[in-house]
């Protein structure tokens, strides 16, 4: 019986988003913006040799139609990728009107976000009264830190040591609808920043706010501060079924693979594997040779967005996907008769544009075990539906199959 692996390569966009104009922080907006083109172009002019060198080299998505994707999309050059020669390419569009993971991925699973988030401003306090209150009062302390829009890595720098001190939590957001915490792992508590996070959830997902995010971290003022692997995001439910309960009421098995289990509230989730993206990789060899018959994987690779394009690490991001290039490399031989694999993204986040955030851009579908050709363009949700017809399971969303 037919298997399917879905596997979003987080922030893996290719340009060209129609609605780019759109997302505009009041100093630039998206428009332009090109995560994989502009990776390409800054390695085939020498400008990415942080330990890697030379132009993109991605041998298995290019044959893919990774490179032809991001032509189509958006007419721009990515040196190094060649033409597709062995699957099946095309660039999809979102119109969920965000452009997180979230927003992303439920609409890649069928269900375009049926709100407006809600965003924080980036003023000099973004938090309402209310909620710095009731943060306050759920951490036991006589106030919050931060209180702004911030980089992760550098709000920790900046305000770490008088986190230290006073031990008040550090609260701040970005041009994504989140609420994030930060605090230390041994001064604070690991297990009291969960319950922190847990309890200002309804509050906040009341408010249509997508996700609470708890950031811990260690070190000291001496030696640095550094963010741990124990992130864990507190999303709002899910208003609606999609691809993963489908594909359970159906009576099929569905593998979870990295944060598809807090993106989706676990909701339609068998069982879930986690780690970072190397044992992630792991676990993904590990299914395509053990997933049962008629299964869904459905994976998501972090590791780009939030250790390369949120800090605007060109090389770094270059490396990411040449190691996941030669990783996919090897397992696609390993998919067995009946099988399709679709690697696609949720949104972009260019390292060359300014600013830390994500940007607004179409993203790459490229399909694996289904023959090949030109796809052309499609909607984030056909990737749902062509799933769906894929295993052969009723599909409820919106989305048209590509198959
Ligand atoms: O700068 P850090 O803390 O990594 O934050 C990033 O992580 C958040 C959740 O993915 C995004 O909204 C972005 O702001
Ligand atoms: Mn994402
Ligand atoms: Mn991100």
């Amino acid at each position: 019986m037919a298997r399917a692996f879905l596997i979003v390569m987080d922030s893996v966009g290719i340009g060209g988003a129609p609605d780019a104009h759109q997302f505009f922080n009041g100093t630039i907006s998206d428009t332009g913006a090109n995560t994989l083109a502009h990776i390409a172009q800054a390695c085939a002019r020498g400008e990415a040799e942080d330990g890697r060198h030379g132009p993109l080299a991605l041998p298995t998505l290019a044959n893919l139609g990774l490179g032809e994707a991001v032509r189509f999309a958006s007419g721009e050059d990515a040196p190094g990728l060649g033409a597709a020669t062995s699957g099946r390419w095309g660039a999809a569009q979102e119109i969920s009107p965000g452009k997180d993971t979230p927003s992303g991925h439920w609409e890649l699973a069928g269900l375009p976000v049926p709100w407006e988030w809600h965003y924080f401003p980036d003023t000099q306090a973004s938090f309402p009264p209310e909620v710095l209150r009731a943060a306050a009062e759920a951490s036991g302390t006589d106030g919050v830190l931060g209180n702004c829009h911030a980089s992760g890595t550098a709000i920790i720098a900046e305000l770490g040591a008088q986190h230290t001190q006073t031990g008040w939590p550090i609260c701040y957001t970005s041009a994504d609808s989140v609420f994030q915490i930060a605090a230390h792992e041994e001064h604070f508590g690991l297990e009291r920043l969960y319950d922190l996070c847990r309890a200002l959830a309804p509050m906040l997902h009341d408010m249509r706010v997508g996700r609470v995010i708890a950031r811990p971290f260690v070190g000291s003022a001496e030696e640095g501060f550094t963010r741990t692997g124990n992130r864990k995001d507190f999303a709002i439910a899910l208003p609606e079924a999609v691809l993963t309960n489908w594909v359970q009421d159906a009576g099929r098995r569905v593998y979870g693979v990295g944060k598809i289990g807090d993106i989706f509230s676990m909701t339609g989730i068998d069982e879930l594997r986690k780690g970072d993206d190397e044992h992630l990789m792991g676990h993904l060899q590990d299914l395509v040779e053990t997933a049962v018959d008629g299964s869904l994987t459905f994976a998501n690779f972090v590791e780009f967005d939030s250790l390369y394009g949120h800090r605007r690490d060109i090389s770094g991001y270059a490396r990411a996907l040449e190691w996941f290039d030669a990783q996919i490399g090897r397992l696609l031989p390993k998919l067995k008769e009946g099988d399709m694999l679709v690697l696609t993204a949720d949104h972009g986040n260019d390292p060359s544009w300014p600013g830390t955030d994500h940007t607004r851009e179409q993203v790459p579908v490229l399909v694996a075990g289904t023959g090949m050709g030109k796809i052309g363009q499609v909607g984030f949700v056909d990737v749902a539906a062509s799933v769906a017809e894929h295993l052969g399971v009723p599909s409820q969303g919106p989305g048209r199959s590509f198959l």
